[in-house]
This record gives structure tokens, C-alpha cells and sequence, in this order.
């Protein structure tokens, strides 16, 4: 429902104020006025104690159903004189001074008994004369004359709230109700700067991460503070280097496996001695080549050539000049031939070229220009007595063989120039 992280955190702390706030508001005005009326009934009592001194200093005496008549014609008395004074508004417990606001005779509820308990200024349903029991002595406050105990007063208890008392109750409440809808306010305000501070750190967190995942591992957050998302955030710093360095070292060996198997590949299709591609290589090159040339109908020539007497010049002058000879006769042919064709060693002292969009004509040319220039060239550097020449067959039969008439066919062709005296081409 709720998917952005920023949305929940301050969802949660929405509700977590509002839950606060909700059990603040009930609490609140039950403990206020809790606290309110346990501090009305002692401002009553030590009221009502002053006004019992005073009583008795008028009186000189204490107790008894007589004194108990004047003490209560003087709470009333009070009380009326209250209801006149504008000044009778008491806002607050603690503002209500006996002196010149004496006792309400609505807020006025004590029994008065003497020392031994016996009730002698009744109220409620407590009669003169009735013995107060030891639990309701318990309950009652004593009333001193310095040491002389006096007698006992018995709250009642429940003290109803002048009207004053409620309203001061109700502004009291209002005023904590009004300070906790500005504490929440405050609290969501925090709580968005703050998620938007934490969600910050966790959005950049993610974003490295998705593009980790695309494959760009050089990734790395800013890390503020010491939290949980510092400590994850300086570890996927960690992560992600170690991952970016591993990445980039199996990328080079990786790079240095491939060239080194592309070497070995190139290797297996090389011929050491002279450097030419190799029987494999041609036999490759031959195969898709004949095919291409027969699907579409090309020219293909292939001229099969084979150093004369080549056993001779190993035997005559060492093995080592006839791979010299060897060297030097696949040199000149390669300078000869187009990039397009192919140029291999097709065995001992046997070369092969497959000449792409060439018939054999065109191709005896070619084969001849190689031919004259071996039979040319200043063999005597290597040994004075040295010369050398080579034979070539040709052949452009193409056929639906894999090629194997055109390489019959050179062959033939190759025997031929070697019946007729080497040092020839025929095709
Ligand atoms: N030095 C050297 N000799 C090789 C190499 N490969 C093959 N040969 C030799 O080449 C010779 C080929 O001799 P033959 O097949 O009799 O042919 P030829 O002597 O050239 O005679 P024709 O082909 O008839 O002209 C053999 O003696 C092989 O040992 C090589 O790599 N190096």
C-alpha cells in the first residue's frame, strides 16, 4: 500500500504522536483534577482550621452544641459576604486567603467531633452525639491548640468544584491540549527534516546499488556520521572496491587468457619453420572458400607448388640450408600474393595458394611471377653453389566434393611440371 520508506517513517511517526497525544488528553485533565481537588481540600482545611481559631479566640471555648450553632452561623456568614465581594472569584486554589475569603458554605464539608470522636457539628448523614468509629478517626484530621488535641474534622469525600474551580480546570486543560497539538506540529516537522535526512543516505545507498547491478562496480557513498546506516554505508564502500578491484583483475586475466588462447589458436595454425599457415589452417580456408565459390558460381584457383630436387639440397648442403631454402622461398611467395589469398605450407617442401575470384589462367600468371622469382634469386649468398627452383600445378575445378578434384587436379598438374623438367607451371 505504502511503498516509500519516507512515507511509512512518517506515517509511524504521525500515529505514535497522535497515540501520545490521545492518551495525554485523557489523562491529563483526570490527573489535574485529581491533583486539583486534593489541593482544594487542604487550602479548605487549613481555611477552616484558621477559621476555628479564630472562633475560638472570639469564643474562648470550644465543643459542644452551642459553640458548634455559632460556628456554623459564622460559615454562613461567610459565605454570604463571599457571594458579594466582586473580588470572590478565586482563579486558582492556591489564591483562595481565609481572610478575606472565608469558607463557602458549598465548599464547606467537615464533621466537627470532640476528643473522644462524639460528633457535635454535624454533616451529611453523620448526627450529633454519634461516636465516630475508630476507621472514620483514622480518616480524620486532628485539630491542635498548640499540644491540646481540640477535637477531630472528618472531610467528606468529595469536595464539589466551585464554578470557578471548573473553569480554571477546563482553561488548564485547553492550554495542555493547545501546547500538545503545537508538541505534535513540532514532532511531525522534526520527524520529516529527520526521515528526509535518513531516507537521503538510503536512496543514495540504492541508487549505487542498482547501478552495481547494471555492471558500473566503481560505486561509492558518502558516509556521514557514526549510525547503523554509516556502518552500511562504509561497508558497501568496502564491498564494492573490493568488488570493482576483483572485477577489474579477473577482467585483465581474463583479457590475458583470451590473447593468449587467440596465440595459441594462432599458433596451432601456423607453420614455425617459415611462418606460413599451416596445412589445418589452408585445409579450413579451402573448405569454406570451394563452397562459397561453387554456391554463388565464383572463380577459385588453387596452385600446388613443391621446391625441385629439394632432397638433393639437404643432402648436398645440410639440412639446415634446405630449411634456409624453405624460409626464403615461402618469403618471396608471400610478398607476391594479394591479402585476400591464401598462402600456406602445405607439407615438407610443399606450398599451397588458393586464389579467391581466379580462374586458373589468371591465376598461372601469378604462380609464374613467384616461379621466376625463386629460380632468380642470389641463392649463392647462402652457398655459392646453391640454386634453387620451383614446380607449380594448377587447377580452378570446382565441384561439389569439398574440393577434393581440384586438389587431385593440382597435384596432376604438379606432376606434370615435374615430368617436363621442373621449374615450370602447368595447369
Ligand atoms: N630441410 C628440410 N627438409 C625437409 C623438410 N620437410 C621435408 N624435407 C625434405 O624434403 C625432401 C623432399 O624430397 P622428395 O619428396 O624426394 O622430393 P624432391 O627431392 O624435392 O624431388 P622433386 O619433388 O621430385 O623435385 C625430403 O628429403 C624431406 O626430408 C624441412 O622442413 N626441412
Amino acid at each position: 500500500m505504502f511503498t516509500s520508506l519516507r512515507t511509512k517513517l512518517t506515517l509511524s511517526m504521525l500515529v505514535t504522536s497522535l497515540a501520545a497525544i490521545s492518551v495525554m488528553a485523557l489523562i491529563t485533565p483526570w490527573l489535574l483534577e485529581i491533583r486539583f481537588e486534593e489541593e482544594a481540600r487542604q487550602v479548605h482545611f487549613s481555611r477552616f482550621v484558621r477559621l476555628i481559631e479564630n472562633f475560638r479566640e472570639d469564643n474562648g471555648q470550644w465543643g459542644g452544641q452551642e459553640n458548634a450553632l455559632l460556628l456554623h452561623k459564622r460559615i454562613l456568614d461567610s459565605s454570604s459576604r463571599l457571594a458579594r465581594s466582586p473580588e470572590a472569584s478565586p482563579s486558582h486554589p492556591g489564591d483562595l486567603k481565609p481572610e478575606r475569603h472565608p469558607l463557602d458554605s458549598e465548599t464547606f464539608r467537615y464533621v466537627l467531633a470532640d476528643p473522644q470522636g462524639f460528633v457535635f457539628m454535624p454533616f451529611g448523614d453523620y448526627q450529633a452525639g454519634q461516636q465516630l468509629t475508630d476507621r472514620q478517626l483514622e480518616r480524620s484530621e486532628p485539630l491542635y491548640n498548640g499540644d491540646q488535641l481540640l477535637g477531630y474534622a472528618l472531610g467528606a469525600n468529595e469536595f464539589p468544584m466551585t464554578e470557578q474551580d471548573k473553569s480554571y480546570l477546563m482553561i488548564q486543560s485547553r492550554s495542555m491540549l493547545l501546547g500538545a497539538a503545537a508538541g505534535l506540529i513540532v514532532t511531525l516537522l522534526l520527524s520529516l527534516t529527520m526521515g528526509r535526512q535518513l531516507i537521503k543516505h538510503l536512496q543514495s545507498l540504492t541508487r549505487a546499488a542498482i547501478e552495481m547491478s547494471k555492471g558500473n562496480l566503481n560505486q561509492q557513498v558518502s558516509v556521514e556520521g557514526k549510525d547503523e546506516i554509516a556502518l552500511l554505508a562504509r561497508e558497501f564502500n568496502r564491498m564494492a572496491l573490493e568488488l570493482n578491484n576483483t572485477y577489474a583483475e579477473l577482467k585483465a586475466s581474463n583479457e590475458t587468457i583470451k590473447a593468449q588462447a587467440e596465440a595459441m589458436q594462432e599458433l596451432s595454425l601456423r607453420d614455425e619453420l617459415t611462418g606460413l599457415h599451416n596445412r589445418r589452417y589452408f585445409n579450413q580456408q579451402f573448405r569454406l572458400m570451394h563452397h562459397q565459390a561453387v554456391r554463388y558460381g565464383e572463380n577459385l584457383a588453387l596452385a600446388l607448388g613443391d621446391i625441385d630436387n629439394f632432397k638433393q639440397i639437404n643432402d648436398r648442403f645440410s639440412h639446415q640450408i634446405g630449411d634456409t631454402v624453405l624460409k626464403q622461398v615461402a618469403k618471396l611467395m608471400a610478398e607476391e600474393i594479394r591479402d585476400a589469398d591464401i598462402l600456406a605450407r602445405y607439407g615438407g617442401e610443399e606450398f599451397v595458394i588458393l586464389l579467391g575470384h581466379t580462374d586458373k589462367h589468371q591465376a598461372e600468371g601469378l604462380v609464374d611471377r613467384i616461379r621466376a622469382k625463386v629460380a632468380a634469386w642470389p641463392w649463392q649468398h647462402i652457398h655459392k653453389d646453391l640454386s634453387v627452383t620451383i614446380s607449380f600445378g594448377i587447377s580452378d575445378k570446382l565441384d561439389t566434393d569439398l574440393g577434393h578434384s581440384m586438389l587431385v587436379e593440382a597435384d596432376n598438374r604438379l606432376y606434370e611440371a615435374k615430368d617436363q623438367g621442373r621449374n615450370r607451371v602447368c595447369i
